[in-house]
């Protein structure tokens, strides 16, 4: 296998006791940035995460005028009237190439997207419909990155209708900024699947805590009043999506592993891992606001349609992929528009290692198998990059290609990883 990436040897290990504090929540993070920077005050947000994706955020509304003061931990981000011309560098960043689009709209000027060769592969299309169909200018030839918005400085909003069925970000990044348009907007998913639910939930959550109306009209259908967004104090949660790992750690390596500050309510898709690891045989349990993970080493097959958290596939393949009974993810079609085509991702790399993975049209079929040691790529896929630990825990001489790429969400992975095998 060539690589132009270093290969990390990842550990083997058994009998976990960690507690492991976790790094702020990346969608949430990325929305309060967004939201912050159309607000009608300053707004702290009080340890947001910082990553790769989060600075590019940053970066971004910083390049439309936005200040932003690092105070330790928090950060102070002052609103401004967004002004062009800018070029925004999306890197990788789902969020960034579907939220700032709409964001740029209010803008004036003309501004330019783009972002690393994987990015020009995501589904873009529904972004740059949707900005026309509300009357902004947008260039671009190929549909995808990358493109320029010329910016008027207003949107009319209304009614639209857009085909969300790649990704729920379509549909969050309209909504987060509707608010400021002048007839706020009444939008409707017209496709056929719609991925991620708790993520539009969650769009809308952040609106109305920042005393935005905010509504479902029904479960395809959702409507922004215009009005002022409110800044003020926020807390971003840790990120449970990225609790993923760790917590697949404790079964596969058995032991317990805690996640300190688990919300007791959440809009973030992460806290189904309370739901389903049980499901593969883990025991959990919810103990003084910490989320506590035990297992035994053994895991059960699952068949599960992962269609409201897709990002949440990797760590379940992984955890499927050292199963003793047959899986299936299903409802997860859409991911072969993330970071990578992870369906052909996960399937690729188990199976390099000896094990047993059909791809479905819209999913995985695991079978139990023998793995064995190799070389594991992750495609410049931070949950790939994880994927690939947590099989390394068990199986001897795995080497994960670019473990770096994990500082995508969590630049911290690696030490909060090492430092988990040690503290028993
Ligand atoms: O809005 C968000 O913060 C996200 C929405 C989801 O995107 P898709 O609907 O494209 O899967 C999720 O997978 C991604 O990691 C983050
Ligand atoms: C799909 C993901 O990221 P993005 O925000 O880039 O879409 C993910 O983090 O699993």
């Amino acid at each position: 296998m060539t690589s132009s990436h270093p290969f990390w040897p990842a550990p083997v290990a058994q009998a976990l006791d960690a507690v492991v504090n976790l790094p702020g929540s990346k969608s949430l993070t990325n929305r309060e940035l967004v939201l912050s920077a159309i607000a009608s005050e300053p707004t702290l947000l009080v340890a947001p995460l910082r990553s790769r994706d989060s600075e590019l955020m940053i970066q971004a509304l910083r390049s439309l005028g936005i200040g932003f003061e690092w105070q330790g931990e928090n950060l102070l981000v002052t609103p401004v009237e967004l002004s062009g011309p800018a070029t925004i560098d999306c890197g990788l960043a789902g969020t960034v190439m579907r939220f700032v689009p709409p964001l740029s709209g209010l803008a004036k000027g003309d501004i330019f997207f783009d972002g690393d060769a994987g990015a020009r592969r995501r589904p873009m299309h529904t972004t740059i419909e949707s900005l026309r169909a509300l009357g902004i200018e947008v260039s671009s030839e190929t549909m995808g990155l990358p493109f320029t918005v010329h910016a008027s400085g207003s949107v009319a909003g209304g009614d639209l209708e857009i085909d969300a069925s790649a990704s729920s970000q379509f549909v969050s990044g309209l909504l987060l900024v509707a608010a400021k348009f002048e007839s706020g907007l009444t939008l409707t998913h017209s496709g056929q699947e719609l991925p991620s639910l708790p993520h539009i939930e969650m769009t809308l959550e952040a609106l109305r805590q920042r005393g935005v109306r905010a509504f479902a009209l029904s479960e395809r259908s959702w409507r922004v009043e215009p009005g002022a967004v409110s800044g003020g104090t926020k807390v971003i949660e840790p990120d449970l999506s990225n609790a993923g790992p760790f917590l697949a750690a404790a079964m596969v390596a058995g032991g317990r592993v805690a996640i300190p500050n688990w919300p007791s309510e959440t809009t973030q898709v992460g806290a189904e891992f309370e739901r389903i690891l049980p499901m593969m045989g883990a025991r959990v349990q919810n103990s003084s606001g910490a989320l506590v993970v035990e297992g035994s080493g053994i895991i059960r097959g699952i068949d599960i349609d992962l269609s409201i958290g897709g990002e949440l596939a990797p760590v379940i393949a992984a955890l499927a992929a050292l199963g003793d009974s047959p899986s299936r993810i299903t409802g997860i079609a859409h991911l072969r528009g993330h970071e990578t085509d992870r369906l052909t991702a996960l399937s690729t790399e188990i199976n390099r290692l000896g094990g047993s993975v059909t791809e479905l049209a819209d999913g995985l079929a695991i079978e139990p198998a023998e793995l064995h040691g190799g070389q594991w790529l992750s495609y410049e896929d931070h949950r790939m990059a994880t994927a690939g630990a947590i099989i390394g825990l068990k199986i001897p001489g795995v080497q994960v290609e670019n473990i770096a790429t994990t500082a995508k969400t969590m630049p911290e992975f690696v030490t909060l990883w090492e430092k988990m095998l040690e503290s028993k």
